[in-house]
């Protein structure tokens, strides 16, 4: 199986702080890969590099099969922290401007949206939306411009159960036509439906990856990759 995406002893300190130190972690080309890991582990510093939000201090990012560049993000759709909307445009012109931005066209708008509940809200201003209902137009945007490789942090935030639903439903059909999805989550029972590869990120560390067999409790595996590794609650 071929990685779109590897770092190589990937850091990232900010000020005197490290916050990431020597990652090493493999993405499976077309596979869906979750990050764990408990808060302040480093899991959004770690998309925010992949995202070309943040610089890394030391290391390499490598992606398909070349140093990571940022002509990449054409090709790289993501959703960090809270969705990037224009509030004073609706649904459509939100997904206008993204594509011309990125210059990129886009030719599974209509599904996307459907499946992500905006048949009847695509003429809206985003302004009077509910925090779920950004949350879905954060993901939907993150998928537009058939992006090869998707960066999702925290997708479920703000989420309903229709929502959550909807979003696996959205990774399993954009994985059946070849993405790649890296997620970072802490709704392990959602992670547990959906990975193929997980990793553990703990105190800057990568503490596992593996490939994930659906079988394995992800709470039980979660837990003793901690208490391995001495990380315990305050
Ligand atoms: N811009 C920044 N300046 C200084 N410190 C930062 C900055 N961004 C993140 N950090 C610190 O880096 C560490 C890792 O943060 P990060 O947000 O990557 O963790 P996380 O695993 O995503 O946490 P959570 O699960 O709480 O979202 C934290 O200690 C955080 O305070």
């Amino acid at each position: 199986m071929t990685d779109i995406l590897t770092t190589k002893e990937l850091g990232k300190n900010f000020k005197n702080k490290h916050v990431l130190n020597q990652i090493n972690i493999h993405v499976p080309e077309g596979k869906i890969y979750c990050i764990m890991g408990p808060n302040g582990a480093g899991k959004s510093t770690l998309l925010k590099m992949i995202s070309g939000i943040e610089k890394p201090t030391e290391g390499d990012i490598n992606f398909k099969g070349e140093n990571w560049k940022r002509e990449d993000l054409k090709t790289i759709g993501s959703l960090i922290e809270e969705p990037g909307l224009f509030d004073n445009l609706t649904v459509e012109d939100n997904i206008k401007l993204k594509l011309k931005l990125h210059h990129v066209e886009n030719k599974d708008q209509e599904q996307i949206l459907n499946m992500l509940g905006f048949g009847d809200h695509n003429q809206e201003k985003v302004k009077g939306f509910s925090t779920g209902m950004r949350q879905r137009l954060g993901i939907a945007l993150a998928f537009m411009g058939n992006p090869d490789l998707v960066v999702l942090d925290e997708p479920t935030n703000g989420l309903d159960t229709f929502g959550i639903h909807e979003l696996r439903e959205l990774l399993m059909l954009e994985k059946k036509q070849g993405k790649t999805i890296i997620i970072a989550s802490h709704m392990l029972s959602e992670i547990q439906k959906v990975a193929d590869r997980i990793a553990i990120l703990g105190n800057g560390e990568l503490l596992l990856e593996e490939d994930y067999d659906q079988k394995t409790d992800l709470e039980d595996l979660f837990i003793s990759t901690l208490e391995k590794a001495g990380i315990k609650h305050d």
